[in-house]
């Protein structure tokens, strides 16, 4: 009998579950009290499995968006319905919960090096390295962690790898979830870039509407369906599929100013 519990990556679950506590602790209020997240969906997650799940989510802030995650899914498991209230759902939080993120933000501090024994699966991008657009491999030891955690658990993962708005799902997650086979559940925030700062640990604003939507997994048909299929039902899943874009470019609203001014003459 070992000493301490391990987790499949080593890390020793004590020390997890403090750091998921003391973290919580800590951000809670970033969600109840300065703002007040409105959750939709918590009924999901409790009907999903222990292991072998995939969340797919828009990306707004580095470090805020997956704690905010961590609080839902840990409530709703404690039979919280779309609240957060009463932190003692921390008591014993789910320990089998991983996310994706880049090395290059894990490693860019201590504070991330602290996050990153909450449960990194850090990867290397292969298009984007120090905010420039690269081209390298893809690591295989990274797939076959993806692999290793959904085995274990919950993962969360942000398919357009990036926190700006609107960039194409990356192909990655659709070889993922073919690999893999995970239950993919969509997740859709908003309202995290107006309250955080870009890492999202610093408040912006207060009392900004923030949301978390829970959807029904997908429907995916691991062997036939082929990747650019799964791509495009990701973009629409997570609400960033082109046909979601309705902010007008500085043209666009001339235009109609344009067109407005024409329509006051004949009025
Ligand atoms: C109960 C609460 C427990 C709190 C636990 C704290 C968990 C800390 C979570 C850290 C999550 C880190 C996720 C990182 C995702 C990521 O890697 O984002 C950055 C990149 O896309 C780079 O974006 P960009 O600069 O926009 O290209």
């Amino acid at each position: 009998m070992p000493l301490f519990k391990r987790n499949p990556f080593g890390h020793i679950l004590f020390i997890k579950r403090f750091l998921i506590q003391t973290l919580g602790l800590i951000s809670h209020g970033r969600y109840r009290k300065f703002n007040d997240l409105q959750i939709e969906g918590m009924d999901v997650l409790r009907n999903l499995p222990d292991q072998k799940v995939l969340f797919i989510s828009n990306h707004q802030t580095y470090f805020a968006d997956v704690a905010a995650m961590f609080h839902v899914f840990n409530a709703a498991l404690k039979g919280r319905d779309d609240n957060i209230r009463n932190i003692g759902y921390l008591w014993k939080p789910k320990l089998n919960m991983y996310y994706i993120a880049a090395g290059e933000t894990m490693r860019s501090g201590l504070l991330p090096k602290i996050f990153a024994y909450v449960g990194s699966i850090s990867v290397e991008r292969t298009w984007r390295s120090a905010g420039k657009d690269i081209n390298r491999q893809v690591k295989m030891s990274d797939i076959s962690n993806i692999g290793k955690a959904l085995d274990d658990g919950w993962v969360i993962t942000f398919p357009q790898g990036t926190t700006t708005p609107f960039k194409p799902i990356r192909r990655g997650t659709a070889h993922i979830i073919k690999t893999y086979k995970p239950i993919v559940v969509p997740i859709v925030i908003d309202g995290f870039r107006r309250s955080f700062d870009k890492k999202g640990l610093l408040i912006k604003k207060r009392n900004v509407l923030q949301s978390m939507v829970i959807k029904e997994p997908l429907d995916i048909d691991y062997e036939n369906e082929p990747v650019a299929n799964i791509v495009e039902k990701i973009e629409y899943a997570i609400e960033q599929h082109p046909s979601f874009l309705k902010v007008l470019t500085p043209e666009q609203i001339k235009e109609q100013e344009e067109l407005n001014e024409k329509r006051k003459f004949w009025s």
